[in-house]
C-alpha cells in the first residue's frame, strides 16, 4: 500500500468512528420519538377536543419518525475544517446534544453549512479544508479533500478525485437521487437564494434544473417558516416524471411536500388526451374570459320578476332585479355563493314591494270608506285609542306589516326558491365547461376571441359526456384547467393553497394552467424551472416574459444554469445544428462529461424492430445492468411494446421524455419524431439529450439503400 493509500485508509477509519457516533445519536432520537408516539397513541383522551389534540400530536410525531427514517443512506456527507480549528460535519439533517455547544451534525441548509458549498480558493470563507465523505449505508468508504486556504497538504489530507466525478460515474437507477453532497456553486446560489418571490431557472438539458428545484423546495421548508406552514407543492408534467423524482425530497428528510400533476391538483381524472391543436386552443387566454362570461350570463340575465306570494302576484321591475344582481356581484363572491346574497337582496326588494303595495291597498280602502260614509277611519281609530288612554299615534295598516316575518317566510318559500333557481341557477364546473364545448351558440357568444373555425375544432357532441348524471364524463387532459377555472368561478378559490410552489418543465404550461397554479399560490413565492428549447407543441409562449407577464404583474428573478451534468460533450456536439434551428442564438451548454461518440444505424422500415432488438441485446451484453431508454414517436410505442422492447429497456414516447435520464438511449426514427407533432424538432432535441453515456440513433430512411455506420 502506498503512503497516500495509507493516509486515506487512516482518515476513512477516523471518519467511520465519528460517523458512527452521529448514527447512534440518530438512532437514539428515532427510538425516543417512536416511544413518544407509542405513548401518545396509548394515552386516553377526553372528549372531541382531547381526541383532536391527540391526533395532532400523533401526526406530528409520525412525521418526525418518517423524517428521521427517510434520510437513511448518506446521512453525513461532508465536513468543513475552519482555520481556527473548528470542525463541523454536514448532513441531510441537523443533530445536536443539549450538552454540546456545537452540533453533532449541521443541516446542509443551515447558514453554518454555506461555506461547504460556496468556499473557493479565491474566497475560502474561513475554511482550511472541505472534505467529502462517501458512505455505503452508514459506513464511510471514502474521503476526498480540497484545501482552500493555500496551505500544503498534510498527512491527514486526502486530496484526490472529487465527489462530483464519482456521483456522475454512478449508474442511473431510474430514480433521481439527491445531489446535496455535490451541489455546485451556481446551483447552490439559487437553492439558498433569500429571494421570496418568483425565481425562474433556465438552462439547457441536464444543467441540474430539476436538482435545483427539488433542493430549493427543501431549503424553503427549512429557511422560510411562513411558507413552510402553508406547505410546498412540486408540480411535474406527468406521473412518469413524478415517479422519477419522488425519492429526492424524502432522502432530504422532507416527506410533507406535495408532488402532483395539474390533473391531480384539480382532482380530475381525464379519460382522453386532446390533439395538440385543440389542447393549444383550450390553453389560450380566450377561455378565461369565456368562462367568466358564461357564468355571468347565468346571473339574472334580464327582465322583471313575477312571483306569487300567498294570493297575490308581485312584480319586481327589471331595475330592482338588476340592482340585486349588481349588488350580489359586487361582493366578489363565486357564483354559487353569491346566489345566496342575490336571493336575500331579491327578497328584501320583494318585502319592500309588499309593504308598499299593502299600504297602498289600505289607503285605497280608507279612501273608498270615506267616500261612501264620510268617515275618516284613521281619525276614528285614533279617538278610540285616546279614550282607552293610549296617546301614541295610531298604528297604520302599513306599520302592522311584519317585515321580518315576511322576509323569513319568503327565504324559506319553495316557490320563491324555484323562481330564484331560474334566475340564478346553482352551477357545477362541469356544466359550465360542457356548455361551451357542446353548444355552438354559447361558444359563439362567449368564446368571442376565437374564429369560427377554431370554435368548430373545439366543438364536441353532447353525447361525448354521457347521459347527465352518468359516471365519468369523458374529460380530456386539456379540459382540466378549464374545469378548475370554472370551479373557481362557481364555488370559489381552491381551499388548499401553498406557501411555495415549484414547477418543473414549466415551459410546458399553457395560459390556463398558469392560472390554475397561481390560484394555489396566493403569496406568489415560486421556483419555476424549464427550457423553452424543449417546449412541446401546446406551449404558445416563447419565453418567460411571454409566459409569466400576463399573470404575475411583478418582475421575477431569472437565473441561468450553464454547465451540463448529464449529456456528454460528444452528444451535445451532435445536437448543435438542431439547437441552432430551434433556439437561434442560444449558446450551447458546456458539459463536464466526456464519453463515446454517438452512433447512427440505418434500417429499412420492415426490419426496424429486428435492428432495434439486436442493438438492445448487444448493449445488454456489453454493458450489463445499465438503464437503457428507447425513445420513439408516440404513435410507434404500441408496435415496439408488442415486439418486446420493454424486456430490455424503458420504452418512452417522445412526448413524455422531458426531464428523464438513462445511461444509454436509443432514439428510434428521428424523422418520425420530428414529423409527429408541430415543433417536433424540439421533441427530438429532448430525446437526444437524455443519455449520460451512450446515444444510438436508428434512422429509417424511406426507399434508400441501407448502410450501417458504426
Ligand atoms: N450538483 C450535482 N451533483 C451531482 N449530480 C448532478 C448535479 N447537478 C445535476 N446533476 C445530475 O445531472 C443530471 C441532470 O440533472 P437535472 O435532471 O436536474 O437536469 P435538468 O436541467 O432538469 O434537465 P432537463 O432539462 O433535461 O430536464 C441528473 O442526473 C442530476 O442528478
Amino acid at each position: 500500500m502506498s503512503q497516500i493509500d495509507d493516509a486515506a485508509a487512516r482518515e476513512v477509519e477516523r471518519e467511520r468512528v465519528q460517523v458512527s457516533v452521529v448514527g447512534e445519536l440518530l438512532d437514539e432520537r428515532l427510538a425516543d420519538v417512536r416511544e413518544q408516539l407509542a405513548g401518545v397513541l396509548a394515552s386516553p383522551s377526553d372528549g372531541a377536543g382531547g381526541v383532536y389534540e391527540r391526533e395532532v400530536a400523533a401526526g406530528r410525531l409520525a412525521g418526525e419518525v418518517r423524517r428521521l427514517e427517510g434520510v437513511g443512506d448518506g446521512l453525513v456527507f461532508g465536513r468543513i475544517d475552519l482555520t481556527d480549528g473548528t470542525v463541523l460535519r454536514i448532513g441531510r439533517l441537523g443533530l445536536q446534544r443539549d450538552s454540546d455547544e456545537l452540533p453533532v451534525l449541521v443541516d446542509w441548509r443551515a447558514e453554518a453549512a454555506r461555506p461547504f458549498y460556496e468556499a473557493t480558493t479565491v474566497h475560502p470563507m474561513g475554511l482550511r479544508r472541505r472534505r467529502h465523505l462517501r458512505l455505503a449505508g452508514r459506513t464511510v468508504v471514502g474521503v476526498s479533500d480540497e484545501l482552500l486556504d493555500g496551505s500544503a497538504p498534510s498527512g491527514q489530507d486526502v486530496v484526490g478525485d472529487g465527489p462530483l466525478a464519482a456521483a456522475l460515474r454512478a449508474r442511473r437507477t431510474g430514480r433521481m437521487g439527491a445531489a446535496v453532497a455535490t451541489l455546485q456553486v451556481e446551483q447552490d446560489a439559487i437553492v439558498r437564494s433569500p429571494h421570496r418571490g418568483v425565481t425562474v431557472v433556465q438552462g439547457g438539458p441536464g444543467t441540474g434544473k430539476t436538482v435545483v428545484a427539488l433542493h430549493r423546495a427543501a431549503y424553503v421548508l427549512y429557511a422560510f417558516p411562513k411558507a413552510a406552514e402553508r406547505g410546498v407543492l412540486v408540480l411535474g408534467p406527468n406521473a412518469r416524471f413524478l415517479d422519477y423524482i419522488c425519492q429526492v425530497l424524502p432522502s432530504l428528510g422532507e416527506n410533507d411536500v406535495v408532488l402532483a400533476t395539474c390533473e391531480e391538483l384539480a382532482g380530475v381524472v381525464p379519460g382522453a388526451v386532446d390533439g395538440f391543436e385543440v389542447a393549444r386552443l383550450k390553453g389560450s387566454a380566450a377561455w378565461a374570459d369565456a368562462l367568466a362570461s358564461a357564468v355571468r350570463s347565468r346571473q339574472a340575465p334580464g327582465g322583471g320578476f313575477d312571483i306569487q306570494v300567498g294570493q297575490e302576484w308581485i312584480r319586481l321591475p327589471e331595475s330592482a332585479v338588476v340592482r340585486a344582481r349588481e349588488s350580489a356581484r359586487a361582493g366578489g363572491l363565486a357564483h354559487n355563493r353569491a346566489r345566496r346574497l342575490f336571493k336575500e337582496l331579491l327578497v328584501d326588494a320583494l318585502v319592500r314591494e309588499l309593504a308598499r303595495s299593502g299600504a297602498e291597498a289600505l289607503e285605497l280602502i280608507d279612501a273608498q270608506v270615506a267616500q261612501l260614509t264620510g268617515l275618516d277611519l284613521d281619525r276614528v281609530a285614533a279617538a278610540d285609542l285616546r279614550r282607552l288612554g293610549v296617546d301614541d299615534a295610531p298604528a297604520t295598516g302599513a306599520d302592522e306589516f311584519d317585515a321580518d316575518a315576511v322576509r323569513a317566510g319568503l327565504l324559506d318559500d319553495a316557490t320563491l326558491e324555484r323562481a330564484v333557481e331560474e334566475l340564478w341557477p346553482r352551477l357545477t364546473p362541469g356544466e359550465v365547461v360542457r356548455g361551451l364545448l357542446t353548444d355552438g351558440d354559447a361558444a359563439a357568444a362567449h368564446l368571442r376571441q376565437l374564429t369560427d373555425d377554431q370554435r368548430a375544432l373545439l366543438r364536441r357532441a353532447s353525447g361525448a359526456f354521457g347521459a347527465p348524471g352518468a359516471p365519468g364524463p369523458s374529460w380530456t387532459d386539456a379540459d382540466v384547467p378549464l374545469l378548475d377555472e370554472a370551479a373557481s368561478l362557481v364555488d370559489g378559490p381552491p381551499e388548499r393553497v401553498y406557501g411555495h410552489v415549484v414547477v418543473d418543465e414549466a415551459q410546458e404550461l399553457t395560459f390556463m394552467q398558469w392560472r390554475m397554479i397561481l390560484r394555489r399560490c396566493p403569496g406568489r413565492s415560486m421556483t419555476l424551472v424549464g427550457d423553452f428549447a424543449q417546449a412541446g407543441p401546446v406551449t404558445a409562449a416563447r419565453d418567460w416574459k411571454g409566459a409569466l407577464g400576463p399573470h404575475l404583474g411583478r418582475p421575477f428573478d431569472l437565473r441561468t444554469l450553464t454547465v451540463g451534468y448529464r449529456t456528454t460533450q460528444e452528444i451535445l456536439a451532435t445536437t448543435g445544428n438542431l439547437l441552432a434551428r430551434i433556439a437561434p442564438g442560444r449558446p450551447p451548454i458546456r458539459s463536464i462529461r466526456r464519453g463515446e461518440s454517438p452512433r447512427t444505424l440505418a434500417s429499412a422500415p420492415g426490419s426496424l424492430v429486428t435492428t432495434l432488438l439486436r442493438e438492445l441485446r448487444e448493449q445488454e451484453i456489453a454493458h450489463p445492468g445499465e438503464l437503457v431508454g428507447v425513445i420513439c414517436a408516440d404513435g410507434r410505442t404500441e408496435q415496439l411494446a408488442a415486439a418486446g422492447v420493454e424486456q430490455h429497456a424503458r420504452l418512452v414516447p417522445a412526448s413524455q421524455a422531458r426531464g428523464l435520464e438513462f445511461d444509454a438511449v436509443l432514439v428510434v426514427d428521428p424523422d418520425g419524431i420530428t414529423a409527429a407533432r408541430p415543433g417536433g424538432e424540439r421533441d427530438l432535441y429532448v430525446a437526444l439529450t437524455r443519455a449520460t453515456k451512450r446515444l444510438c440513433t436508428i434512422t429509417v430512411p424511406p426507399d434508400v439503400e441501407i448502410t450501417t455506420r458504426r
